[in-house]
């Protein structure tokens, strides 16, 4: 093998992706579940596996993913991902004195309780809706220092009425007709980052509780503002959980603007627009999209 000494690992990070587990919990008669995507990379004193086939220094990818199983195994705290993730991250850097950083992403499936003949089901659970719920955790040795990120990704939502947009910029290039009513859809993707960097702040987050919020946040304001825009029902949505959450840094939304268009029925002589019934045709691309990152101008903390 040839060897080219002007070459160097600058970054390198390996583990396993696509680590996937459903995690049951008996309570008595009633089942709880939790299914989870999981990946887990690791970083250190790694880089002669790669400069030197120094195999020694590698904990295998498979190991990499029997610790998400067994940390599945012996957790509370499954279904509060970011918990779960920085017990994993934790028992990493315990175990391995030469891995300087665990880093551990999270997708949570969406598994809901069943109500059957008007009540809760004790095991049974239907997805009901696409969104998903993520966590990505990235814990270094040095200082213990945490960075956490939330996410709420593919939150379908659509709106008949309540959104308009007009008074854009125009030009030579402009065909977009200005509009005061129109159907407003969006595939909400969300990412929320924490404050604190230290381990006993985060230690009193609620987590679950601040998905929670971000979700009904986000429902609440689409339905209710009378959208200029995307871009400003987006940053309506933003201000609000910065109020709401003070552990919570920045916020950052990406909103596809899904494009349903008017049938144009004047060949037909008919009025699309008229009477109270009115024909769309959902465009499956091309899509607006409107992104944002907001956070506070001064530090509450
Ligand atoms: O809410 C919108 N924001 C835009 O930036 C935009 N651009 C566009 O063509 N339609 C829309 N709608």
């Amino acid at each position: 093998m040839s060897n080219n000494s002007n070459v160097y690992i600058k970054h390198a990070r390996y583990g396993k992706d696509l680590v996937r587990i459903m995690r049951v919990y008996k309570e008595g008669n009633v089942q709880h579940c939790t299914e989870l995507t999981v990946r887990l990379l690791l970083e250190g004193d790694i880089n002669t596996s790669y400069t030197k086939a120094d195999n020694s220094v590698i904990v295998t990818t498979d190991t990499c993913k029997n610790t998400v199983n067994v940390v599945a195994k012996r957790s509370d705290n499954v279904d509060n991902i970011e918990v779960f993730g920085q017990e994993i991250t934790e028992h990493v850097l315990k175990q391995y004195a030469h891995i300087s950083g665990a880093f551990v992403d999270i997708i949570k499936h969406k598994w809901t309780r069943l109500i059957v003949d008007g009540k809760p089901h004790p095991h049974s659970f239907v997805r009901d809706g696409e969104d998903i719920q993520t966590a990505s955790i990235q814990h270094y040795r040095a200082g213990d220092q945490i960075n956490i990120t939330s996410g709420l990704d593919k939150l379908l939502v659509l709106k008949t009425t309540g959104s308009a947009f007009h008074g854009f910029y125009t030009d030579e290039y402009t065909t977009l007709v200005p509009t005061w009513d129109r159907i407003f859809s969006t595939s909400v993707d969300a990412k929320w980052t924490f404050v604190s960097k230290s381990r006993s702040t985060l230690r009193s987050v609620d987590f679950k509780a601040i998905h929670a919020g971000v979700k009904q946040i986000t429902c609440d304001t689409f339905a209710k503002d009378d959208s200029a825009s995307v871009q400003a029902t987006l940053y309506l949505m933003q201000q609000q959980i910065l109020a709401k959450y003070p552990a919570v840094a920045d916020i950052s939304y990406s909103l596809p603007n899904k494009h349903y268009v008017g049938v144009d029925m004047s060949k037909l002589n008919i009025d699309n627009a008229g009477k109270n019934t009115s024909v769309y045709h959902p465009q499956a691309d091309p899509s607006g999209l409107i992104t944002a990152v907001a956070g506070r101008k001064s530090s509450k903390l």
